[in-house]
């Protein structure tokens, strides 16, 4: 680009500045050559560089040889373009002093081929002159021109430079440009890359779907197959339901008739509950509303009593016999016969199976809607205790807890043809006059008193006493063991204070039969009365005594309440004592009530056996008025 011709166009113009300059002062060059035209040694020599062509102007090499120490005028031209006229290089021995190349045809140098003219040769010399000048002129002509060339020629490259140059700029912004695009395609390649290891990863996902879906194929065939079983059964199903439900239709058809039939019968059984529940009564009154069993221990040895006996064919009838020995000794022993009759008599070997079996019914009718009382009676470990509550085997249980477990079964059966039953239990101790709650579980210490109210509908209730609402045999069963502890722990304070006390276990039965709007409520009650045995016996004293006279008066009491129910007296002393004011609502009319009457067998017990036959004869002698079931 920078090659030769800017080097050459310089060379050639300074050469051509000189050249004019030389040419102007052409002649002045030349009288100074003549008048110095000794021969002086030149300090410059002026050499012809790369000239092809022999020097026009000088027709001979110069002379003289190159003066030594001087400066040296060095015209330079570049090789010929076929412009310039032959060079000529001339040699001025100016000494140090020649400042500018000077450009002769110096005498002394002597021209190669012109002859020398004579110093008169003027017109030579000026013709010579003047055919030099025209040189000079058609060189400097040619160097102007040439010079114009280059100018040309420069200019273009100029142009050629500038062009270069924003062929350059236009380049370096293209690199800059393809940089900045390699930087894209480096950030592109980049995307590649992860695109490219996002489609391996997509690639094995591809492959383990591919996997996949031949597995679900196999399943999907599996399950075809299975389908099309299933189809084959649903149609076989299909047809089997059809049939099914013509059957359903049919069927339908007889459960109309038949609800038909069992309302029909519904109608019927509730009649016939109805109806037996009136002849369960009517029995019931023909046996008496009061009835009065008799049953005598047996002998704590097992032997058999010499002065009870018991008529083998008649199982209502017992004999107290009593010999009498001859206070003389002269007569014969008499032997006293006391004979009673009750409604059953059991012997020493009833069981309490045998036993309860004759109360049974009297707990059906508390269930038909009856007060029904039953109480035990005798004198103190007479087996009160043993019929009512008995041990707790199941054989040896006693009436209370075979009553409870019956009421709970029939009530169940009831439960299917519409009824609904509802139980409160309570469970009372009269000791002294004073009632004590049995299932009390609170402090001893804050025990609270009771009060026997009667409400307006004559119904009996005992202030601040638990009523326990129970639904099942169990809980009733907790209850009277509540019970026996709570008795137990008031045993421990005070000696044998069970046998002085009374206890009334009551059961509210509440029965409803929402279909029919038929209602009962009665109260089936089990007494374990206190020791009947005469105070005179006992010698009571003291608190004894006071215990011994509050027995008494309720047992008595008990008795006149009873007598006076059976002679139909106006008034009857309900209120003389806590248990008949308590009993009041099982006792009368309406009501049915038994007594136990329990008898010691032992012989030094006849005294007291024959005092409470004889009570339990007086009150079975009572005909309570007839009953009538608590119903609305
Ligand atoms: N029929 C019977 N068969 C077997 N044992 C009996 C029978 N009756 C009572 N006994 C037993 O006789 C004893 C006294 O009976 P029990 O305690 O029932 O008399 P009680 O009249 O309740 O006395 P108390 O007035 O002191 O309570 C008890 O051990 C009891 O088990």
């Amino acid at each position: 680009m920078s090659r030769l011709p800017v080097m050459s166009s310089k060379r050639v113009l300074t050469s051509s500045s000189s050249s004019s300059e030389n040419a102007q002062d052409f002649a002045p060059a030349q009288k100074k050559s003549r008048k110095d035209s000794d021969p002086v040694k030149p300090k410059a020599a002026a050499t012809v560089i790369g000239a092809k062509r022999p020097p026009v102007g000088s027709t001979r090499p110069p002379l003289s040889k190159p003066a030594r120490g001087g400066g040296a005028a060095t015209v330079a031209v570049g090789p010929s373009r076929g412009v310039l006229k032959p060079s000529v290089a001339s040699t001025g021995a100016k000494g140090g002093n020649m400042k500018q190349p000077v450009v002769s045809t110096g005498t002394k140098a002597g021209g190669t081929g012109a002859p020398r003219r004579h110093a008169w040769d003027l017109k030579g010399k000026v013709s010579d002159m003047e055919d030099k000048i025209r040189n000079y002129q058609t060189r400097v002509k040619s160097v102007n021109q040439e010079n114009e060339v280059l100018k040309g020629s420069m200019f273009q490259s100029q142009n050629k430079v500038v062009e270069m140059e924003q062929q350059l700029i236009k380049q370096r912004s293209q690199i800059s440009d393809y940089e900045k695009e390699l930087q894209v395609l480096s950030g592109v390649r980049d995307e590649l890359e992860k695109v490219s290891t996002d489609k391996n990863c997509l690639q094995k996902e591809l492959s383990n779907l591919e996997g996949k879906y031949k597995v679900m194929e196999t399943l999907r065939d599996s399950q075809e197959t299975e389908l099309q079983t299933l189809k084959m059964k649903l149609s076989v199903q299909e047809s089997t339901l059809a049939r099914l439900q013509a059957t359903l239709r049919d069927t339908e058809e007889e459960v109309r008739s038949l609800k038909d039939t069992v309302a029909q019968q519904k109608d019927e059984l509730h009649a016939g509950e109805m109806e037996r529940r009136q002849l369960h009564n009517t029995i019931q009154e023909l046996k008496g509303n009061i009835r009065v069993f008799c049953r005598v221990r047996p002998l704590v040895d097992g032997g058999l009593s010499k002065h009870i006996q018991f008529t083998p064919t008649d199982n209502k009838t017992v004999t107290l016999a009593k010999t009498e020995e001859s206070h003389t000794g002269k007569t014969a022993d008499t032997q006293k016969n006391y004979n009673f009759s009750f409604d059953r008599v059991f012997g020493p070997q009833a069981s309490q199976q045998e036993v309860f079996e004759e109360i049974s019914l009297l707990v059906q009718s508390a269930l038909d809607g009856y007060n029904v009382c039953c109480f035990a009676y005798g004198q103190t470990g007479s087996g009160k205790t043993y019929t009512m509550e008995g041990d707790e085997f199941d054989e040896t249980r006693g009436v209370i807890p075979r009553a409870v477990q019956q009421i709970f079964k029939a009530a169940e059966k009831l439960g299917a043809q519409g009824w609904e039953f509802t139980f409160t239990a309570s469970f009372v101790e009269i000791y002294n006059e004073t009632l004590r709650d049995l299932l009390y579980t609170g402090k001893a210490s804050k025990r609270p008193e009771h009060e026997i109210r009667k409400s307006t509908n004559n119904e009996i209730t005992i202030t601040n006493l638990t009523y326990e609402k129970v639904s099942c045999e169990d809980q009733v069963l907790g209850l009277i063991a509540l019970a026996n502890q709570n008795r137990s722990t008031a045993q421990t304070a005070q000696n044998d204070r069970s046998s002085r006390s009374h206890s009334v276990f009551q059961l509210d039965i509440e029965g409803v039969h929402a279909g029919r709007d038929v209602k009962c409520k009665s109260t089936l009650c089990l007494v374990d009365l206190a020791g009947s045995e005469r105070m005179v016996k006992s010698q009571s004293q003291g608190e004894r005594f006071k215990e011994m006279t509050a027995i008494n008066g309720s047992l008595s009491n008990l008795g006149i309440v009873i007598a006076a129910l059976a002679n139909k007296e106006s008034y009857v002393p309900y209120r003389n004592s806590k248990l008949t004011y308590l009993l009041q609502g099982c006792l009368g009319g309406n009501s049915k009530t038994l007594m136990f009457v329990n008898i010691a067998p032992e012989t030094d017990s006849f005294g007291e056996s024959l005092n409470s036959l004889r009570f339990a004869s007086k009150v079975n002698d009572c005909v309570i008025g007839t009953a009538s079931a608590n119903r609305k």
